[in-house]
Protein backbone atom coordinates (compact mmCIF):
# COMPACT_ATOMS: atom_id res chain seq x y z
CA UNK A 1 0.00 0.00 0.00
CA UNK A 2 1.50 3.26 -0.94
CA UNK A 3 1.06 6.06 1.59
CA UNK A 4 2.05 9.59 1.75
CA UNK A 5 1.43 12.82 3.55
CA UNK A 6 -1.66 14.30 1.84
CA UNK A 7 -3.88 11.13 3.30
CA UNK A 8 -3.26 12.29 6.89
CA UNK A 9 -4.82 14.82 8.58
CA UNK A 10 -2.24 15.77 11.40
CA UNK A 11 -3.60 16.74 15.09
CA UNK A 12 -1.75 17.85 18.02
CA UNK A 13 1.80 16.74 18.86
CA UNK A 14 1.85 14.30 21.44
CA UNK A 15 5.81 14.36 22.07
CA UNK A 16 9.33 14.46 21.15
CA UNK A 17 11.45 11.36 21.26
CA UNK A 18 15.21 11.21 20.62
CA UNK A 19 14.88 11.38 17.32
CA UNK A 20 11.71 12.64 16.06
CA UNK A 21 8.23 13.98 16.66
CA UNK A 22 5.20 12.13 17.26
CA UNK A 23 2.04 14.06 16.34
CA UNK A 24 -2.00 12.26 16.27
CA UNK A 25 -3.04 11.76 12.81
CA UNK A 26 -6.41 10.59 11.21
CA UNK A 27 -6.01 8.83 7.78
CA UNK A 28 -8.62 10.99 5.72
CA UNK A 29 -10.49 8.23 4.10
CA UNK A 30 -11.10 5.39 6.52
CA UNK A 31 -10.74 8.38 9.40
CA UNK A 32 -8.54 5.67 11.08
CA UNK A 33 -6.95 7.25 13.91
CA UNK A 34 -2.67 6.92 14.30
CA UNK A 35 0.43 8.14 15.51
CA UNK A 36 2.39 9.83 12.84
CA UNK A 37 6.48 9.84 13.98
CA UNK A 38 8.64 12.27 11.62
CA UNK A 39 11.70 11.49 11.25
CA UNK A 40 14.18 14.03 9.70
CA UNK A 41 16.91 12.76 7.30
CA UNK A 42 19.59 15.17 8.45
CA UNK A 43 19.30 14.28 11.95
CA UNK A 44 19.64 10.34 11.46
CA UNK A 45 22.69 10.93 9.53
CA UNK A 46 23.98 12.89 12.31
CA UNK A 47 23.55 10.70 14.75
CA UNK A 48 24.28 7.74 12.40
CA UNK A 49 21.12 5.76 13.05
CA UNK A 50 19.94 5.66 9.38
CA UNK A 51 20.26 1.70 9.50
CA UNK A 52 19.39 1.35 12.63
CA UNK A 53 15.91 2.87 11.99
CA UNK A 54 15.91 1.02 8.12
CA UNK A 55 16.41 -2.18 10.87
CA UNK A 56 13.25 -0.65 13.25
CA UNK A 57 11.02 -0.50 9.76
CA UNK A 58 11.62 -3.78 8.69
CA UNK A 59 11.61 -5.33 12.09
CA UNK A 60 8.19 -3.42 13.34
CA UNK A 61 6.55 -3.92 10.12
CA UNK A 62 6.46 -7.64 9.90
CA UNK A 63 4.83 -7.75 13.73
CA UNK A 64 1.44 -8.12 14.91
CA UNK A 65 0.81 -8.79 18.59
CA UNK A 66 -2.12 -6.78 20.84
CA UNK A 67 1.17 -5.89 23.34
CA UNK A 68 3.54 -4.70 20.19
CA UNK A 69 2.95 -1.10 18.84
CA UNK A 70 2.23 -1.96 15.22
CA UNK A 71 3.58 -0.17 12.52
CA UNK A 72 1.34 0.14 9.92
CA UNK A 73 3.80 1.53 7.18
CA UNK A 74 5.69 3.78 6.25
CA UNK A 75 6.98 6.78 3.40
CA UNK A 76 9.18 9.53 2.95
CA UNK A 77 9.30 13.05 1.20
CA UNK A 78 13.02 14.99 0.36
CA UNK A 79 13.87 15.59 4.11
CA UNK A 80 11.61 13.59 6.06
CA UNK A 81 10.66 10.12 6.79
CA UNK A 82 7.16 9.01 7.81
CA UNK A 83 6.40 6.13 10.68
CA UNK A 84 2.35 5.16 10.54
CA UNK A 85 1.96 4.04 13.70
CA UNK A 86 -0.68 2.16 16.20
CA UNK A 87 -1.59 5.12 18.30
CA UNK A 88 -1.64 3.55 22.44
CA UNK A 89 -3.67 6.15 23.84
CA UNK A 90 -2.56 6.35 27.55
CA UNK A 91 0.99 7.20 26.05
CA UNK A 92 3.96 6.32 27.84
CA UNK A 93 4.55 4.00 30.55
CA UNK A 94 7.69 5.31 32.04
CA UNK A 95 5.61 8.68 32.95
CA UNK A 96 2.83 6.64 34.59
CA UNK A 97 5.59 5.33 36.68
CA UNK A 98 7.27 8.26 37.95
CA UNK A 99 3.74 9.62 38.65
CA UNK A 100 2.79 6.96 40.49
CA UNK A 101 6.56 6.12 42.30
CA UNK A 102 5.74 2.43 41.82
CA UNK A 103 2.93 -0.18 40.82
CA UNK A 104 1.06 -1.92 43.22
CA UNK A 105 1.74 -5.80 42.62
CA UNK A 106 -0.82 -6.72 40.78
CA UNK A 107 -0.57 -4.11 38.05
CA UNK A 108 3.24 -5.03 37.97
CA UNK A 109 2.51 -8.67 37.80
CA UNK A 110 -0.42 -7.84 34.58
CA UNK A 111 2.29 -5.60 32.27
CA UNK A 112 5.03 -8.51 33.30
CA UNK A 113 2.66 -11.55 31.93
CA UNK A 114 1.90 -9.03 29.28
CA UNK A 115 5.24 -8.35 28.24
CA UNK A 116 5.79 -12.07 28.62
CA UNK A 117 3.32 -12.54 26.10
CA UNK A 118 5.53 -10.03 23.65
CA UNK A 119 8.80 -11.57 23.91
CA UNK A 120 7.60 -15.07 23.52
CA UNK A 121 6.32 -13.82 19.68
CA UNK A 122 9.28 -11.99 18.93
CA UNK A 123 11.29 -14.72 20.40
CA UNK A 124 9.34 -16.81 18.14
CA UNK A 125 10.62 -15.06 14.99
CA UNK A 126 13.91 -14.83 16.43
CA UNK A 127 13.79 -11.46 17.16
CA UNK A 128 15.76 -9.86 20.11
CA UNK A 129 14.33 -6.07 21.65
CA UNK A 130 17.46 -5.58 23.73
CA UNK A 131 15.96 -2.20 24.76
CA UNK A 132 13.02 -3.46 26.92
CA UNK A 133 12.60 -0.68 29.30
CA UNK A 134 9.67 1.70 30.78
CA UNK A 135 10.54 4.73 28.24
CA UNK A 136 9.73 2.02 25.21
CA UNK A 137 6.41 0.72 26.39
CA UNK A 138 3.55 2.94 25.73
CA UNK A 139 -0.33 2.10 27.75
CA UNK A 140 -3.17 1.74 25.35
CA UNK A 141 -6.76 3.02 26.09
CA UNK A 142 -7.48 -0.23 27.81
CA UNK A 143 -4.63 -0.16 29.75
CA UNK A 144 -2.64 -2.66 28.31
CA UNK A 145 1.23 -2.25 27.61
CA UNK A 146 2.69 -2.21 24.11
CA UNK A 147 6.50 -2.89 23.44
CA UNK A 148 7.56 0.35 21.17
CA UNK A 149 10.69 1.52 19.36
CA UNK A 150 12.39 -1.54 18.02
CA UNK A 151 15.06 0.76 17.27
CA UNK A 152 17.94 -1.62 18.59
CA UNK A 153 16.46 -4.80 18.06
CA UNK A 154 17.78 -7.88 15.73
CA UNK A 155 17.47 -10.67 14.58
CA UNK A 156 19.35 -13.31 16.74
CA UNK A 157 22.48 -13.99 16.62
CA UNK A 158 24.23 -10.88 16.51
CA UNK A 159 27.45 -10.49 16.00
CA UNK A 160 27.61 -7.01 15.06
CA UNK A 161 28.87 -4.39 17.11
CA UNK A 162 26.96 -1.56 18.33
CA UNK A 163 27.80 1.09 20.38
CA UNK A 164 25.49 1.65 23.51
CA UNK A 165 23.55 5.20 24.23
CA UNK A 166 21.46 5.46 26.73
CA UNK A 167 21.05 4.37 30.27
CA UNK A 168 23.10 0.97 31.22
CA UNK A 169 20.65 0.29 34.17
CA UNK A 170 19.14 -2.29 31.46
CA UNK A 171 21.95 -3.66 29.84
CA UNK A 172 22.81 -7.37 31.00
CA UNK A 173 26.17 -8.65 32.01
CA UNK A 174 27.12 -10.40 28.67
CA UNK A 175 26.47 -7.22 26.87
CA UNK A 176 29.01 -5.49 29.02
CA UNK A 177 31.82 -7.92 29.83
CA UNK A 178 33.43 -9.12 26.50
CA UNK A 179 33.91 -12.75 26.46
CA UNK A 180 35.72 -14.70 23.97
CA UNK A 181 32.55 -14.14 21.18
CA UNK A 182 32.35 -10.13 22.66
CA UNK A 183 29.36 -9.68 19.67
CA UNK A 184 27.64 -13.16 20.52
CA UNK A 185 24.27 -13.10 22.93
CA UNK A 186 20.97 -14.45 22.45
CA UNK A 187 17.63 -13.96 23.45
CA UNK A 188 18.20 -14.15 26.87
CA UNK A 189 19.35 -10.81 27.07
CA UNK A 190 15.33 -9.36 26.88
CA UNK A 191 15.25 -12.05 30.22
CA UNK A 192 17.81 -9.70 32.24
CA UNK A 193 15.87 -7.09 31.08
CA UNK A 194 12.31 -8.04 31.81
CA UNK A 195 13.93 -8.98 35.36
CA UNK A 196 15.23 -5.35 35.79
CA UNK A 197 12.21 -3.59 34.68
CA UNK A 198 9.70 -6.14 37.06
CA UNK A 199 12.40 -4.66 39.82
CA UNK A 200 11.40 -1.43 38.95
CA UNK A 201 8.14 -1.72 38.45
CA UNK A 202 7.96 -2.67 41.98
CA UNK A 203 10.69 -0.66 44.16
CA UNK A 204 10.09 2.49 41.48
CA UNK A 205 14.23 2.74 40.75
CA UNK A 206 16.36 0.01 38.86
CA UNK A 207 18.50 -2.72 40.54
CA UNK A 208 21.27 -1.47 39.74
CA UNK A 209 21.13 2.27 39.75
CA UNK A 210 24.55 4.25 40.43
CA UNK A 211 27.20 6.02 38.89
CA UNK A 212 27.91 4.72 35.36
CA UNK A 213 30.98 2.86 36.25
CA UNK A 214 29.24 1.79 39.71
CA UNK A 215 26.67 0.30 37.36
CA UNK A 216 28.35 -1.68 35.47
CA UNK A 217 30.39 -3.15 37.91
CA UNK A 218 26.94 -3.94 40.00
CA UNK A 219 25.55 -5.66 36.76
CA UNK A 220 28.80 -7.60 35.95
CA UNK A 221 28.19 -8.63 39.46
CA UNK A 222 24.62 -9.16 39.92
CA UNK A 223 25.07 -6.94 43.13
CA UNK A 224 21.37 -5.77 43.94
CA UNK A 225 19.30 -5.81 47.12
CA UNK A 226 15.42 -6.13 46.79
CA UNK A 227 13.21 -4.04 49.51
CA UNK A 228 11.22 -5.68 52.10
CA UNK A 229 8.37 -4.32 50.79
CA UNK A 230 8.62 -6.90 47.84
CA UNK A 231 6.78 -9.81 48.19
CA UNK A 232 8.49 -13.28 48.33
CA UNK A 233 6.75 -14.58 45.26
CA UNK A 234 7.78 -11.40 43.79
CA UNK A 235 11.54 -11.08 44.71
CA UNK A 236 11.39 -14.89 43.95
CA UNK A 237 11.13 -14.20 40.11
CA UNK A 238 13.38 -11.36 39.85
CA UNK A 239 15.84 -13.28 41.41
CA UNK A 240 15.39 -16.52 38.88
CA UNK A 241 15.58 -13.31 35.93
CA UNK A 242 18.36 -11.64 37.00
CA UNK A 243 21.24 -14.31 36.91
CA UNK A 244 24.34 -13.40 35.46
CA UNK A 245 24.53 -16.67 33.31
CA UNK A 246 22.25 -16.22 30.68
CA UNK A 247 21.50 -20.36 30.57
CA UNK A 248 20.61 -20.08 33.81
CA UNK A 249 17.45 -17.73 33.72
CA UNK A 250 14.22 -18.50 34.10
CA UNK A 251 12.53 -18.99 30.69
CA UNK A 252 9.51 -17.42 29.18
CA UNK A 253 7.38 -20.73 29.24
CA UNK A 254 7.92 -20.64 33.31
CA UNK A 255 8.27 -16.67 34.16
CA UNK A 256 4.29 -16.88 32.80
CA UNK A 257 3.63 -19.94 35.58
CA UNK A 258 4.94 -18.18 38.16
CA UNK A 259 3.49 -18.41 40.94
CA UNK A 260 3.49 -14.50 41.47
CA UNK A 261 2.05 -14.03 37.73
CA UNK A 262 -0.35 -17.11 38.46
CA UNK A 263 -1.76 -15.45 41.83
CA UNK A 264 -2.13 -11.84 40.15
CA UNK A 265 -3.39 -12.92 36.67
CA UNK A 266 -6.41 -15.39 36.91
CA UNK A 267 -7.89 -13.46 38.32
CA UNK A 268 -9.94 -12.63 35.59
CA UNK A 269 -10.73 -16.65 34.93
CA UNK A 270 -11.29 -16.74 39.15
CA UNK A 271 -14.00 -14.20 38.69
CA UNK A 272 -15.19 -16.00 36.08
CA UNK A 273 -16.34 -18.48 37.81
CA UNK A 274 -17.28 -17.16 40.74
CA UNK A 275 -20.17 -15.43 38.45
CA UNK A 276 -21.01 -18.27 36.33
CA UNK A 277 -21.17 -20.58 40.01
CA UNK A 278 -23.23 -17.98 41.23
CA UNK A 279 -25.24 -17.51 38.39
CA UNK A 280 -26.04 -21.48 38.61
CA UNK A 281 -27.62 -20.97 41.94
C1 LIG B 1 8.05 10.22 21.24
O1 LIG B 1 6.67 10.04 21.32
C2 LIG B 1 6.00 10.54 22.38
C3 LIG B 1 6.62 11.37 23.30
C4 LIG B 1 5.87 11.79 24.37
C5 LIG B 1 4.55 11.40 24.51
C6 LIG B 1 3.93 10.60 23.56
C7 LIG B 1 2.52 10.14 23.66
N1 LIG B 1 2.21 9.11 22.84
C8 LIG B 1 0.96 8.58 22.89
N2 LIG B 1 0.63 7.54 22.06
C9 LIG B 1 1.41 6.99 21.07
C10 LIG B 1 2.69 7.32 20.63
C11 LIG B 1 2.95 6.45 19.59
C12 LIG B 1 4.19 6.36 18.75
N3 LIG B 1 1.88 5.66 19.44
N4 LIG B 1 0.96 6.00 20.33
C13 LIG B 1 -0.01 9.05 23.73
C14 LIG B 1 0.28 10.11 24.57
C15 LIG B 1 -0.71 10.60 25.45
C16 LIG B 1 -0.42 11.63 26.29
C17 LIG B 1 0.86 12.21 26.27
C18 LIG B 1 1.83 11.75 25.41
C19 LIG B 1 1.57 10.68 24.55
C20 LIG B 1 4.68 10.17 22.52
Amino acid sequence: RQFHLGMFEIGKPLGKGKFGRVYLARERSSGFVCALKVLHKIELQQGKVEKQVRREIEIQSNLAHPNILRLFGHFHDSKRIFLILEFAGKGELYKHLRRDQRFPEWKAASYVAQMCAALKYLHKKHVIHRDIKPENILVGIHGEIKISDFGWSVHAPNNRRNTMCGTLDYLPPEMLKPGKDENWYNEKVDLWSLGVLTYEFLVGEAPFEDTPSMTQKRIARGEMTIPPFVSAEAKDLIKKLLVLDPEKRIPLHEVEQHPWIIKHCVKGERAYNRTSASSNK
